[in-house]
């Protein structure tokens, strides 16, 4: 059966893809993530398909804009039915109350069990090198941990972060606090565009409450082997 903890990312741009990768990994994975890729060029038929397919999915836009356009924004996919949506912590503390606010608002107006609300705190894809070049103050962790607690204070369920800072944030934000994870490699596999990873059980053991895993499974010759393979990583934390 499925390990909710694991969320499947679909970097795809065709259904026939997305079909294709979640008949093969069967029941082997039971949550989702649509981001970018997939929801600009097909739209909601992506998540609708999956909740057809009894699937949770995790709608990754990361919606970055003033407190009143996120806010609509985030009421708009909501109606489609997703477990778990997004915003950019660098935001603010305002542009993140308002979202939670209206959200929790419009789910009760409509009668709709309301969707987690995470805030992405610094991408996993950020080096030292980047962050120096966007002349940061504090240090990567550092920053993590306050979006971290200015997302709680203002309302939203967790954030996204690199499982390097998740003991932190985990330590800082409480045991019910989502973290979710991308930047997860199983040992020796290739890091691709990521900088700030860990594997599988590490991140668990460091408090991630989620792992988001793309390429791992999606480009590996046999993509249900690589998620038995995590997901027997994931058994042992
Ligand atoms: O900080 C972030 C936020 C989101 N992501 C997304 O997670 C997956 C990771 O895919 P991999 O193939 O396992 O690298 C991808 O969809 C990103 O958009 C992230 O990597 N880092």
């Amino acid at each position: 059966m499925s390990d909710e903890r694991l969320i499947a990312a679909l970097d795809f741009h065709t259904m026939e893809n997305v079909r294709s990768l979640v008949s093969v990994l069967g029941d082997r994975v039971g949550y989702y993530k649509v981001g970018m890729e997939l929801f600009y060029r097909v739209g909601p038929e992506a998540v609708t398909w999956l909740r057809e397919q009894g699937k949770h999915v995790f709608l990754d836009l990361k919606l970055h804009d003033i407190p009143n356009t996120v806010a609509g924004g985030l009421c708009s996919l909501m109606c489609l039915g997703a477990s778990m949506l997004n915003v950019h912590a660098g935001g603010g503390y305002t542009m993140m109350k308002t979202s939670a606010d209206r959200l929790h608002e419009e789910a009760a107006r409509l009668g709709f069990v309301c969707p987690k609300l995470i805030a992405v705190t610094v991408l996993t894809s950020i080096g030292q090198k980047d962050w120096d070049g966007l002349g940061q103050a504090l240090p990567i962790s550092d920053a993590v941990v306050r979006y971290a607690s200015l997302a709680k204070q203002a309302g939203l369920d967790g954030v996204v972060a690199s499982p390097q800072e998740a003991a932190l944030i985990r330590k800082a934000c409480g045991p019910d606090f989502l973290i979710v994870t991308p930047g997860v490699r199983p040992a020796g596999a290739s890091t691709d565009d990521q900088s700030r990873i860990a594997t599988p059980a590490a991140a668990l053991r460091a408090g991630a409450s989620h792992l988001v895993i793309g390429r791992p499974i999606r480009a590996a010759a046999d993509p249900g082997a690589a998620a038995d393979a995590i997901l027997k990583e994931m058994e042992t934390v």
